[in-house]
């Protein structure tokens, strides 16, 4: 089957920064978390995607096409969340609603009210008087209404509460179960992403170093703890990332089975996805 989105060798240049041979690709029917820390190129990535960047060199592709080719009729299947929303703070959000809508020729206006309804959103209220979460809130309804087959998102939980954080995201569960074939959304904010993403891709300054299921990972790598004693120069390199205290360690590794073999007593628990995250930064490898 297609893949909905196909990135390959995917370059951009910035004064300070570069996207580097970026690939990725999303599978149909998934949830894919975007990670990296503040100014690892999510943003430009996604910017890219959806033609707001000129990139240099590379390929993207949307549902098998070439978006250098067709970006308007391609862009009217993606649902687009992006940070600064885009609105005009002086509207309501039925004004502004009365904008987005004509852009789109499958606008579904039912689905639009339910989803105001459901988010308890006055679509009289002001965008100036709104406040994150609603805004949030709002550029949501609008992405979801007009049958989007992507949902591309760019940090849509930062600066929400746990309680917004937690009903968007089961919003988007919703939204794959209905009628969504993807949707990739970058974050930083990782433990939201323990629930809900099957797959992963991770970019750190500019480069990818990891696109896997979520669930391969979480299975890949151990935290490990143990005696400081059990450290050597072979035994460090079994970890990705280590920090020796005075007597124990605390590391992450990829390599579990050795690591038992030679430490029998250290302790392995099941790591988080920023344990992993961090782990990978730190060695900096792309795999
Ligand atoms: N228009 C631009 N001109 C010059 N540099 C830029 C431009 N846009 C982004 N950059 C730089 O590119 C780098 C990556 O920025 P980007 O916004 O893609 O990162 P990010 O991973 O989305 O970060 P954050 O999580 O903080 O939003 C940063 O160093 C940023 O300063």
């Amino acid at each position: 089957m297609e893949n909905i989105l196909e990135i390959s060798k995917l370059n951009k240049s910035y004064t300070n920064f570069s996207l580097t041979d970026v690939s990725f690709s999303l599978p149909d029917n998934s949830i894919t978390g975007f990670i990296g820390v503040n100014g690892s190129g999510k943003t430009t990535t996604i910017r890219s995607i959806l033609g707001l960047v000129k990139f240099n060199s590379g390929i993207i592709k949307l549902f098998g096409q070439d978006i250098n080719k067709n970006i308007k009729t391609l862009k009217e299947r993606v649902g687009v969340v992006l940070d600064e929303g885009g609105f005009y703070e002086e509207f309501s959000m039925s004004e502004m609603k009365g904008i987005v809508a004509p852009a789109y020729k499958n606008w579904q206006e039912q689905d639009y009210k339910d989803y105001m309804e459901q988010f308890g959103l006055n679509p009289k209220q002001k965008i100036s008087t709104l406040s994150k979460g609603m805004k949030m809130k709002f550029s949501l309804a609008l992405a979801l209404s007009h049958k989007a087959e992507l949902l591309i998102m760019d940090e849509p939980t930062s600066g929400l509460d746990p309680l917004i954080r937690s009903q968007m995201l089961k919003i988007l569960a919703d939204y794959i179960k209905k009628s969504g074939r993807a949707v990739f959304f970058s974050t930083h904010i990782t433990s939201d992403l323990e629930q809900i993403a099957d797959r992963l891709i991770l970019i750190d300054n500019g480069r990818i170093l990891f696109q896997e299921k979520k669930d391969t990972l979480l299975e890949a790598y151990r935290i490990v703890k143990g005696d400081s004693r059990l450290l050597n120069t072979e035994s460090r390199k079994l970890f990705l990332s280590l920090n020796p205290m005075d007597c124990s360690f605390i590391g992450l590794t990829d390599k579990p089975e050795e690591i038992a073999r030679i430490m029998p007593d250290a302790l392995m628990e099941r790591p988080t996805i920023e344990n992993i995250m961090l782990g990978k930064i730190e060695r900096g490898d792309a795999s």
